[in-house]
């Protein structure tokens, strides 16, 4: 579905990206991964067209995109969730969720499609809600739900858990424990209503909504629950891929643990 050969980026004189390669296929969740500074963010700014590259190419659907209009990336039909969100906090949670709305009127997309609803049920309660009142797991919420109003063939998201710590502790339980429970398996009772439950809402994006994803995450143990398959950078480059289940200790240790 997006397929990026042989890129290469500068920021002014320094050589960002280096002849970097990566598949992200039809259906498929795959995480980037690797330590601060290694050109994760770059290499998605790049996808989006947000910034200039210098040669390779970025395919989406068979369309070229790496010398494209940054309005053609939504188009074409891949959503974006920058890191830092970004969303627009005077405004009420509906009022962020329609300003995805005008973009994807140009789609024919004329409503807030019901789904996002589905997976984040805490915007449909706090849709009269200003955004910045919302805790960081649910702006994260919103940040996600106001990128699929494009209905998005591909969803990239740029550390989709940075920056909720105070609720990440009730955001693994809750995964846990969701998880434990479908494999019989029994865990202590803890508040599983509380907010953020952003890494199991990607997974209804991927599986359920059959959308692609594309995710920067740092969070080992969260990767590899959400992601089928991962990629791993070194210095702007590649250096590992391969499906989560092969991502192997040493590999952690040599290109992750900081
Ligand atoms: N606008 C910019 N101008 C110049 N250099 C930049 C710019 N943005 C990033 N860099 C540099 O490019 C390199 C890659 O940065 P990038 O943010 O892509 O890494 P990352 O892997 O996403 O790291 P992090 O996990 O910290 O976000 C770093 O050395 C960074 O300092």
């Amino acid at each position: 579905m997006l397929t990026i050969n042989a890129l290469e980026q500068y920021y002014g004189e320094s050589h960002t990206l280096w002849d970097l390669s990566l598949d992200v296929p039809k259906g498929s969740c795959l995480c980037l991964m690797g330590r601060n500074g290694v050109g994760k963010t770059t290499l998605l700014k790049a996808v989006m067209g947000l910034i200039p590259v210098r040669s390779g190419s970025i395919r989406f659907d068979g369309e070229a995109l790496a010398f494209a209009k940054p309005e053609l990336r939504a188009g074409l039909g891949i959503g974006y969730v920058p890191q830092g969100r970004e969303i627009f906090p005077l405004l009420t949670v509906e009022e962020n969720l329609k300003i995805g709305l005008r973009a994807a009127k140009r789609l024919g997309i004329k409503k807030i499609p019901d789904h996002i609803f589905d997976i984040f049920p805490v915007l449909k309660q706090m849709l009269n809600r200003r955004g910045g009142d919302l805790s960081g797991g649910q702006q994260q919420q919103l940040a996600i739900g106001r990128a699929l109003v494009l209905n998005p063939k591909l969803l990239i998201l740029d550390e989709p858990t940075e920056g909720i710590q105070p609720n990440i502790v009730s955001e693994i339980g809750d995964v846990i424990i969701r998880l434990n429970r479908a494999r019989g398996i029994a865990t202590p009772k803890v508040n599983t209503a509380a907010v953020g439950e952003v890494h199991q809402a990607i997974s209804m994006i991927n599986r359920d909504l059959g959308v692609t994803v594309l995710l920067v995450e740092q969070k080992l143990p969260f990767a590899r629950k959400v992601a089928d398959k991962f990629c791993i950078m070194d210095r702007g480059r590649t250096v590992a891929t391969g499906a989560m289940g092969e991502l192997t200790d040493a590999m952690v240790k040599r290109y992750l643990t900081v």
